[in-house]
């Protein structure tokens, strides 16, 4: 999928929301523990849900990887699920992936060749060689971490050069895009920093953002529009736990719905305020 027709889907369904599917076993509901696969069941169930509200979705790797091959199997199946039911939706694989160039393609190769996913977000500290595998595939995207949401972002992503007084996470911003465009590359900025969003709009402004941190860890979606919003929209948003246990009993999925039907109806009049609608 490329740029315009991201902005198209945002337009269609006015909503620029990403769904998190960060399915914890501990958190299914009781009743689908007998289901043959519980991960997928809740998984589809959901997708089914908040489908019409959502513009992408965004399985974390951790939350099927702790699973073993029982948890890969279930992620294949929902991204499957999803490419078949659902094409127009953009699909991210939260991995943090990034290493020497010819891991980097084996990585590259995974999500992209194997499993059909649209992005995949890339930790940038190894530099170009572990991001630019990433780069060769057509309609595809690396997200790459600049201006993460939690409290650790601190520890290095503020670091200024003695010089300049360029912090990290803007030298991230302006070195990457040497490597990158923006029909290739996207930024998480988390939303509980969405006060440093003005300053990154001045670097990258015509970037799609990923930005999670709305929901259970706070952030504001008012704030990240006001200051992330850009002439294509420019953001994609993402809840997670807020959506996906919304309930945790038999009505989880109506739930789920509920909840992206809210922050989509938010949305909504963000892009109309945007003049985007
Ligand atoms: O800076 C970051 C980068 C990634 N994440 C991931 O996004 C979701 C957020 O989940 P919530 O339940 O909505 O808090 C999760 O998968 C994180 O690993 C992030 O939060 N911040």
């Amino acid at each position: 999928m490329n740029q315009q027709e991201l902005f198209g889907q945002i337009q269609k369904k006015r909503s620029f929301l990403c769904v998190g599917l960060d399915t914890d076993i501990q958190k299914i509901p009781q009743h689908l523990m007998d289901t043959s696969d519980p991960v997928f069941s809740f998984n589809k169930e959901i997708i089914d849900a908040t489908a019409e509200f959502t513009v992408a979705y965004k399985p974390n790797l951790a939350f099927y990887e702790s699973l073993g091959s029982r948890g890969i199997i279930s992620l294949e199946k929902t991204v499957s699920y999803l490419k078949s039911k659902y094409p127009n939706i953009f699909l991210i694989a939260d991995a943090k992936r990034g290493d020497i160039g010819n891991t980097s393609s084996l990585y590259a190769r995974a999500f992209f060749d194997k499993q059909d996913f649209d992005a995949v977000t890339v930790a940038p500290y190894m530099g170009e060689d572990s991001v630019k595998p990433f780069m060769t595939y057509l309609d595809k995207w690396v997200i790459l971490l600049a201006l993460t949401s939690n409290k650790g972002a601190y520890d290095f992503q503020f670091i200024e050069d003695k010089e300049s007084g360029e912090k990290l996470f803007e030298t991230v911003l302006k070195k990457s895009q040497e490597w990158g465009t923006d029909e290739n590359m996207m930024y998480v900025v988390g939303a509980t920093k969405a006060e440093k969003l003005k300053e990154i709009r001045e670097i990258v402004p015509n970037h799609f953002l990923l930005v999670p941190g709305v929901g259970a860890q706070g952030g504001s979606l008012q704030e990240v529009a006001k200051n992330g919003m850009n002439a294509k929209c420019g953001l994609l948003v993402n809840s997670s736990r807020g959506i996906i246990y919304a309930s945790n009993d038999v009505d989880y999925a109506e739930k789920a719905r509920a909840a992206a039907k809210e922050i989509q109806q938010e949305m909504e009049v963000l892009l109309k305020e945007g003049g985007l609608l």
